[in-house]
């Protein structure tokens, strides 16, 4: 079955591509790496080409996730599994390859989450280390969805992804690991009434990362809508926040990793405010309310 590198990047549609670059850039601390015309901006983390990738859109939220596998092996493995179940992936042409900068990939689109999802294994390595600014992002820890039929996502993701499951709540959440991936999850699914976005989350290097973060969001108005607090499931410290479109990013410190052999069984948890947040928070009504999903933004729409 496909072995994951990591979660390799996020395109996200946003509806001003100039707004929406200024804030990754100078408020999130994302370095930009290329902007073209009228076209997708590129930011990195990472020593990776793009680790979060912006479209403009009249339909804000996510277009699509980009999973980096271990090596080209696996690439084939995948793709092949992917044609064995009637996926119909898709190898991308050699100019949009290029415009990537990625080597060969292919994309498929899930039926069930509606998320179109990308594999590549190599993608170009910048001549210089990710410098961060003032907030030291250590990588892009995670994408969240909300799906309406989430026993039958849950299904999708676990037999034909390859996602492991490391905690849920019964049947309204699930935080999944890309395997071998060690982190608690990179990927989740919470039951809603509609395909859409929860969140993309940012992991941070240093707790101060976190507590300078909150002062800065302040300092720019920019809306806070849950913590500082802390996790139940992956013990991450987290802090939750609007981009000018009201996609919902987090940023966290800390978090479980899972060993590839001998992993602890997935616990089941109880649905509780103070499993989501140790230190008794509450989110604010708008927490994780908006961002379409590409693929269905049609049912979002109607
Ligand atoms: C509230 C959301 C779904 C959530 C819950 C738990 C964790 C965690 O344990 O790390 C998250 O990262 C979340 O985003
Ligand atoms: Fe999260």
């Amino acid at each position: 079955m496909i072995r994951y590198q990591k979660l390799g990047y996020v395109a996200l549609n946003v509806t001003d591509i100039d707004q929406s670059r200024d804030f990754y850039e100078n408020i999130v601390g994302l370095k930009l790496v290329e902007q073209s015309e009228n076209g997708p901006v590129f930011f990195r983390c990472s020593r990776d080409h793009h680790n979060l990738v912006l479209y403009p859109s009249s339909t804000p939220g996510l277009k699509r996730v980009g999973l980096e596998v271990e090596d080209p092996e696996q690439l084939e493995i995948a793709y092949n599994h992917f044609k064995n179940v009637g996926l119909d992936p898709k190898f991308l042409d050699k100019e949009e390859q290029r415009a990537l900068r990625q080597g060969k990939t292919f994309r498929i689109h899930d039926p069930n989450t509606q998320i179109t999802f990308e594999f590549y294994s190599d993608i170009t390595q910048m001549a210089t280390e990710f410098q961060p600014t003032h907030t030291n992002i250590a990588r892009l820890g995670h994408v969240v969805i909300k799906v309406p039929e989430f026993e039958k996502c849950l299904e999708f993701l676990t037999e034909v992804m390859n996602f492991k499951v490391s905690d849920y709540h019964d049947e309204t959440l699930a935080w999944m690991r890309v395997f071998p991936n060690p982190y608690h999850h990179t990927f989740a699914i919470a039951r809603g009434e509609r395909h859409q976005l929860h969140h993309i989350n940012f992991m941070v290097s240093d707790i101060d990362d976190v507590g300078r973060g909150r002062n800065r969001l302040i300092e720019n108005e920019v809306p806070i809508t849950f913590g500082p607090g802390r996790h139940g499931p992956s013990g991450s410290i987290f802090l939750y926040f609007q981009d000018p479109d009201n996609l919902t990013v987090e940023y966290s410190f800390e978090m479980e990793e899972f060993p590839e052999e001998k992993p602890r069984k997935a616990k089941l948890l109880e649905r509780h405010p103070k499993t989501t947040d140790q230190w008794g928070g509450k989110p604010d009504p708008k927490f994780a309310s908006f961002g379409y999903i590409e693929g269905a933004v049609e049912e979002v729409k109607s």
